[in-house]
């Protein structure tokens, strides 16, 4: 195995959560959600760095879970105003270039060590990749007032984390601010940038906490 950085983005405001303040503190069973996704990076040996971008009015009850919870090995960071400013904000924070860096959403409690693990030695032969699960639905697009069936055989829904090189994913992102490209996932970067991405077989109960209704199936999970 390859030790690796992740950076991890907890700097939205949680607007589809509609809880009054960030989603990252509301409670998953015994414990906040952003408290869940950070164990799963500080329980593994393999991670040498933890970056956490988090808004400056939530650093004091941020470093106040850290405490509470005893989490090690995490240095804080402040975040902007869209997923993509937060994430290079995380980057500009990495210690070691030389490692792989790992791109995770807090918002993503369940991520697997297993896949972690895969993703890392993936990014060891391709530089870039990220976890990704084959789409169960249908998929339709409405376009120019037709709509169309897609071919769910191609289609992946992504997750995180995504990792890469660390000078690979820098560059991409100092590209995407001097072209005002904004994409929803850092993976786009990188295809934008004219690198292939490869995919690793996420796990279906990765999922991005986004909804009340995402609490109520996330606190079942922790439950069962
Ligand atoms: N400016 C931003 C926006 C988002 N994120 C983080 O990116 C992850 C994925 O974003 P999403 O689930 O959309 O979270 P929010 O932006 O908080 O939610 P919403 O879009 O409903 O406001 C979250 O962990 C979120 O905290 C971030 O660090 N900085
Ligand atoms: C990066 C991501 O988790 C991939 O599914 C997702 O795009 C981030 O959430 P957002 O709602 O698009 O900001």
């Amino acid at each position: 195995m390859t030790n690796y950085t992740v950076v991890i983005v907890a700097a939205g405001q949680g607007k589809r959560m509609n809880a009054g303040r960030n989603k990252q503190f509301l409670m998953i069973g015994e414990r906040p959600l952003i408290v869940h996704t950070l164990q799963a990076f500080t329980k593994d040996k393999e991670c040498r760095e933890i970056i956490l971008v988090t808004n400056e009015s939530d650093e004091e009850d941020m470093r106040g879970l850290m405490n509470r919870y005893k989490l090690p090995k995490i240095k804080l960071v402040h975040g902007g105003k869209e997923r993509q400013d937060s994430v290079y904000q995380g980057l500009l924070a990495v210690s070691d270039p030389h490692l792989p860096v790992l791109i995770h959403d807090g918002a993503r409690p369940f991520v697997k060590k297993e896949n972690v693990h895969e993703l890392v030695k993936r990014i060891q032969e391709d530089q870039a990749a990220l976890l990704a699960v084959p789409v169960t639905d249908t998929v339709k697009q409405m376009k120019d007032g037709k709509l169309q069936t897609l071919n769910r055989d191609q289609l992946w829904a992504a997750q995180t984390p995504q990792g890469f090189s660390y000078d690979l994913i820098k560059r991409a992102h100092e590209k995407a601010q001097k072209d005002g490209f904004y994409a929803t996932d850092d993976a786009a970067l990188a295809e934008s940038f004219g690198y292939d991405v490869s995919i690793v077989h996420g796990s279906y109960d990765n999922i991005k906490i986004t909804t009340p209704e995402d609490l109520q199936k996330a606190t079942a999970y922790v439950n069962k």
